[in-house]
C-alpha cells in the first residue's frame, strides 16, 4: 500500500492545525514522525487512521480517501494512548477474537506476544496498569500485521526493559512482514536506531522530511577559536551556536563539500556529527 498526501489543511474550527503537508509513504519502511508537542502528529495520524477528514487538500491511500472507506480502515491499524476504561475482558479473551476485524491478525503471534510482556492474566484491560496497557497496545499493533501501521506515542508509561523488548519485536516482525510503519515519538535518542526516514513537523507544516542516514549526515558541530568558526560560518546555516570564551561551538545544517571541510582543517577546526536528538533540538526551537 502507499499514502499520498496533497496541499493537505485541517483545522479545528478557525484553527489551523495542519497547514500543506505534502509527503509520500510508497515503501514498507518506518517512518519517524518527529516534532514538538502540539505540532498536529496526532491530528496527522488520525486523518491517515481515518479518524479526520482534511478540511482541504487530500490524503489518499492506495489512491482512495480513508475516511469511512471500509476496504482502507482494515488495512490501517492506529495505535494511541486509548483509553480503556470500562474494557472488561482480559488481553487474552480480546486477541482472540481480534481476526474478526483485522483481516492480518496473527492470534498466535499475539499470545507469544501477551506471553513475553506479561500480560497473560486474567485480569480486565481496564484494570491493568498504564504501561501493562501500553504493552497490549504494541501487541494488538503488531499482530495486526496491517500494510499500515500507526504506533502513536504508544510506549507511554511503559518501562525501560518493555519498550527495548517492542524495539525488538518491531524490528524482527517487520524484516519478515514488511509494512509502512509510522512511529510518532519523543524518545527521539532512544528510538533513532528505528527509523528508515525521519518527518519532522513544525507549525504544523513538514519541516523536512529525510532518509535517517542522509540527515545525520547533514549536521555538524564545528568547534574552535571565535575567528575561525565565524570564518568558516560565514554562508552557512547555522541552526546553533555556544560560546565559551573564546571558543565558539556552531551546529551547521546541511550537505558538507568535501571543500567545506578542507577549509575547517586548514582553519583547525573540529567536526563532530550531530545526533538526530540534537538535530530536532535545534531545529524545532523557537526562530530556526
Ligand atoms: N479536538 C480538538 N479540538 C480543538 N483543537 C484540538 C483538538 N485536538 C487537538 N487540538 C489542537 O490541535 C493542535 C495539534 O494537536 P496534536 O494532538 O495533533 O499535536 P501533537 O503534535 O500530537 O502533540 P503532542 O506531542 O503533545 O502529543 C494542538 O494545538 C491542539 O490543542
Amino acid at each position: 500500500m502507499n499514502i499520498q498526501a496533497t496541499n493537505l489543511h485541517f483545522s479545528f474550527g478557525n484553527d489551523e492545525i495542519l497547514r500543506d503537508i505534502n509527503f509520500e509513504m510508497t515503501e514498507p519502511k518506518i517512518y519517524g514522525l518527529l516534532g514538538r508537542n502540539g505540532t498536529g502528529k496526532t491530528t496527522l495520524l488520525s486523518l491517515l487512521g481515518s479518524f479526520r477528514e482534511p478540511t482541504s487538500g487530500k490524503i489518499l491511500i492506495d489512491g482512495e480517501q480513508p475516511f469511512e472507506n471500509a476496504r482502507i480502515m482494515q488495512n490501517v491499524t492506529f495505535m494511541y494512548d486509548k483509553d480503556y476504561t470500562g474494557e472488561t475482558d482480559s488481553p487474552s479473551t480480546i486477541v482472540k477474537y481480534m481476526d474478526r476485524y483485522r483481516p492480518n491478525f496473527d492470534v498466535e503471534y499475539a499470545h507469544s506476544l501477551l506471553k513475553k510482556f506479561k500480560l497473560e492474566g486474567k485480569k480486565a484491560v481496564s484494570k491493568l496498569s498504564k504501561g501493562k496497557q501500553s504493552a497490549f497496545n504494541v501487541v494488538i499493533g503488531l499482530a495486526s500485521r496491517s500494510p499500515i501501521t500507526i504506533f502513536d506515542e504508544v510506549y507511554l508509561g511503559m518501562d525501560a526493559p518493555a519498550r527495548d523488548l517492542f524495539y525488538k519485536e518491531l524490528l524482527q516482525d517487520q524484516e519478515l512482514h514488511p509494512r509502512i510503519i509510522i512511529l510518532s515519538t519523543h524518545l527521539v535518542s532512544e528510538m533513532e536506531y528505528l527509523f528508515d526516514e525521519v518527518i519532522i513537523i513544525k507549525d504544523g507544516k513538514i519541516l523536512l522530511h529525510e532518509p535517517n542516514e542522509r540527515l545525520v549526515s547533514y549536521g555538524a558541530t564545528v568547534v574552535g577559536s571565535k575567528q575561525k568558526v565565524n570564518e568558516f560560518a560565514l554562508g552557512k546555516n547555522v541552526i546553533h551556536e555556544e560560546q565559551l570564551g573564546d571558543t565558539r561551538s556552531i551546529t551547521v545544517f546541511g550537505e558538507l563539500s568535501a571543500t567545506d571541510r578542507a577549509f575547517a582543517k586548514e582553519l583547525g577546526l573540529d567536526f563532530a556529527p550531530v545526533s538526530l536528538h540534537n538535530l530536532f533540538i535545534h531545529l524545532t526551537e523557537e526562530g530556526n
